[in-house]
């Protein structure tokens, strides 16, 4: 089974996280599902490069990636996702959607509230945790 690199941006600003909505794709368990903005790493790339470029991308924010999060292990029924998570952080909360349905900017305690794409479950655990 093919094993994928994703990053993803815990995107913080004013108290609030953006949350972003996948479209309809080819697969059934992504599909519409929320997630965390980002995308598969390129050769040659580092992960904090590559998030600084996928979400300049796909909504024309620059973002600062501050601090590791958690890497999450999980299997979806055609692939492995290795899905690496950063918290990071905004200078304002202006955004273009360029891939996805649409956006949220949530306070933390309200992340569990969406639809989450399976992957993602355990980040929103940890972040709406009194520990984090
Ligand atoms: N960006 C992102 N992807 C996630 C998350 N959770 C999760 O399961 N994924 C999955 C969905 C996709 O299958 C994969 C990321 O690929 P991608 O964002 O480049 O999306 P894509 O499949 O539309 O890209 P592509 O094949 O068209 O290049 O990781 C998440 O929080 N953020």
């Amino acid at each position: 089974m093919k094993t994928i690199n994703v990053v993803a941006a815990v995107i913080q600003h004013a108290g609030q996280i953006l949350c972003v909505q996948r479209g309809v794709g080819e697969h059934a368990y992504v599909s519409e599902k929320w997630e965390f903005p980002g995308g598969k790493v390129e050769a040659g790339e580092s992960n904090e490069e590559a998030l600084a470029r996928e979400i300049r991308e796909e909504l024309h924010l620059d973002i600062v990636v501050a601090e590791f999060l958690m890497t999450i292990d999980h299997t979806y029924p055609n692939f492995r996702i290795l899905l690496h998570t950063y918290l990071c952080t905004a200078p304002h909360r202006r955004i273009t959607l360029t891939e996805h349905l649409s956006f949220c900017w949530l306070p933390t305690i309200e992340l569990d509230t969406l639809d989450w794409a399976a992957a993602d479950l355990p980040i929103v655990a940890r972040l709406v945790s009194p520990a984090f």
